[in-house]
């Protein structure tokens, strides 16, 4: 059987409290498209009776078609007025309520938990914000504009028509599902075309972010020619789409206007044998209003026809920002939660049992004990879990069971904001804003001193460099401003940390990319901003992990051993040793 594609409509109620805000300008609205409606009617019939003042050579009743000439003039400008503010009001009631929902969605999206960011694609999300939420709003300015003018259009039209012929209305009547059907037909074409041509756009902007925020490896790996190759096989697919979808959407026009002559032709010929015969006081006037009256009453059909496929895609926007909307926010912090404000630093594990997936069982039964001002170098191969270790401790994932405390209280009962805030961390990638060097730096703790700032940026060793820029601590960095190496932006990020002064510290020490002077400053640096605070460190070098006062050797999600460089070291054939032969013993 066929498998139709049916219009859900729900979206459109969970969409309608966003529009409730506005009853008043959708009140004014239709009262606006009545008058528009019903001064469009009275135009036409106005119209044919100017025309029946001017019977034939030398018989224009100049008076009578001079007063319905001011008439319609005054008609015109209300009817002009109207229709303008129903566009105003229109406009303002889509994209106001849009918006809304945008600030709503982000709103949720900000609470929610990291495993949803895992599981969605980041182009994903972006384009619910951005394509989705446009279709919705487009759909709402059509959707209003046909439809407070529209639909009192019809209904004023029909009223008149009858009431000047209804043998005529009828012959109107017969034609219009036929206007309407072949508009429909033409569009839902153009569409098919269209919204082939909107996914291909989305891959083809997706892939052009890849290539350009890719360049380095692009270069290095030659990957230019091929890139060419799949982006010209992708704009010619986008060319041939393009040019079907203007095809059918060219005929839209041609076709309906040449139904609409039909009518006119039916209406001129039915309306000609009446007048012909006398029947239902038919008036040439009549006539050309009947012609115009035909048009009106088609045009918000064919508007409408034209509107389903934008109201379908819309639909489906709403209902992908909606599903995400729906997902679970982050669970609420405790009722009685308290505010982590001042910690001695005092960390513990206790049977920690944690997994991404419930199917592959990951952290099993971590036991661990950190008092205040300790270091924790943690090592391990990759995958063995050092990173999932830092989440958890940040609370990003809730455990599957077991406790974390700081200063013997779980990590739940703290509120989740107090608990990230006083962990500083410093990670592989540096994230630095646009903007000033010194905003970046007290990002953290916008109420630091001058005096604070410079003070913490010569303990990262990185003031010097910074008084050597141009405009110093208030040169602007970032895509718009000044580019800075990686080393520069580690030392940076550091500066930072220690700015914002958090009692305990979750490092990650980045191995690559930095000369061996940068190198042995950020170490420096590192260690100056590690003194008296518990600390945390994915470590990777030699001199941290053998200062550290708790080396945790982790293996698919266990602690394999624990305790210090020579406590470690007496196992020779433990993992450690065996770790630190195949990594460091040149380097020693
Ligand atoms: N967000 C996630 N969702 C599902 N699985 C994950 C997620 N993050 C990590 N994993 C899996 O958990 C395991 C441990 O990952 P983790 O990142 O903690 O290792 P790591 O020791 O920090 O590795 P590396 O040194 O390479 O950074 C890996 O098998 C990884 O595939």
């Amino acid at each position: 059987m066929k498998n139709r594609k049916r219009m859900n409509l729900a979206p459109i109620k969970r969409f309608s409290p966003y529009l409730s805000h506005f009853k008043k300008e959708i009140a004014f609205a239709l009262v606006s498209g009545l008058i528009a409606g019903g001064t469009t009617v009275v135009i036409t019939a106005y119209t044919g009776k100017a025309v029946d003042t001017m019977i034939g050579k030398n018989q224009v009743l100049f008076s009578d078609l001079c007063r319905i000439l001011t008439l319609l003039a005054m008609i015109l400008v209300l009817s002009v007025l109207s229709q303008w503010i129903i566009q105003i009001l229109g406009n303002k009631i889509a994209y106001v309520s849009v918006a809304n929902l945008r600030k709503d969605a982000f709103n949720h999206l900000n609470k929610l938990p990291l495993s949803y960011y895992d599981q969605t694609s980041q182009g994903n999300i972006m384009s619910r914000f951005t394509n989705d939420l446009d279709y919705v709003s487009e759909a709402c300015v059509a959707i209003f504009n046909t439809f407070f003018s529209g639909i009192t259009i019809v209904i004023v039209s029909l009223f008149a028509m009858f009431w000047l012929s209804p043998l005529l209305t009828i012959v109107v009547l017969i034609m219009t599902p036929l206007i309407f059907l072949v508009s429909w037909f033409v569009t839902k074409a153009s569409q098919a075309q269209f919204s082939k041509q909107q996914q291909l756009v989305g891959d083809i902007s997706g892939f052009v972010s890849e290539v350009v925020g890719n360049q380095k490896i692009v270069k290095a790996f030659q990957y230019e020619s091929s890139s060419q190759a799949r982006f010209e096989k992708m704009n010619q697919q986008l060319l041939d789409w393009g040019q079907k979808a203007q095809f059918y959407s060219s005929l839209s026009n041609p076709t309906s206007r040449f139904i609409d002559h039909i009518a006119y032709i039916a209406i001129g010929l039915v309306g000609g044998l009446l007048a012909l015969k006398g029947t239902g006081n038919v008036t040439i006037g009549m006539i050309s209003s009947f012609t115009i009256y035909a048009s009106q009453f088609s045009k918000p059909f064919i508007d409408l026809s034209g509107i389903t496929t934008q109201l379908q895609t819309a639909l489906a926007g709403l209902e992908r920002i909606f599903t995400m909307m729906d997902e679970p926010i982050e669970a609420k912090d405790e009722a009685s939660a308290v505010v982590l404000s001042k910690t001695k630093g005092n960390v513990s594990f206790e049977h920690v049992f944690f997994s991404y997936d419930p199917s592959r069982p990951l952290i099993q039964d971590l036991q661990l004990n950190v008092t205040s001002g300790q270091t924790v170098a943690i090592v391990g191969k990759t995958g063995a879990g050092k990173s999932t270790l830092v989440n958890l401790l940040m609370r990003f994932y809730d455990l599957d069971s077991g406790q974390i405390l700081i200063d013997r209280i779980p990590i739940q009962h703290y509120t989740r904001d107090s608990l990230r805030k006083a962990f500083g961390m410093v990670l592989q990638d540096t994230w630095l804003f646009d903007g000033t060097i010194k905003e970046n730096l007290t990002f953290g703790n916008p109420q630091a001193t001058d005096e604070e700032v410079i003070a913490c940026a010569k303990s990262a060793l990185v003031h010097s460099f910074i008084t050597k820029l141009p405009h110093g601590y208030d040169t602007v960095i970032g895509s718009q401003g000044l580019k800075i190496s990686e080393g520069q932006r580690q030392l940076l990020t550091i500066a930072r940390t220690m700015i914002s002064a958090p009692p305990m510290l979750i490092l990650d020490e980045a191995t690559s990319s930095v000369d061996t002077l940068t190198e042995s400053k950020i170490q420096e640096a590192f260690l100056r901003m590690m003194q008296g605070k518990t600390s945390f460190v994915i470590a990777h070098r030699l001199s941290t992990i053998r200062s550290a006062d708790i080396i945790l050797v982790m293996d698919a999600g266990k602690i394999v051993e624990m305790g210090n460089h020579e406590q470690l070291l007496k196992n020779p054939n433990g993992f450690y040793s065996k770790l630190y032969a195949a990594q460091f013993s040149e380097n020693n």
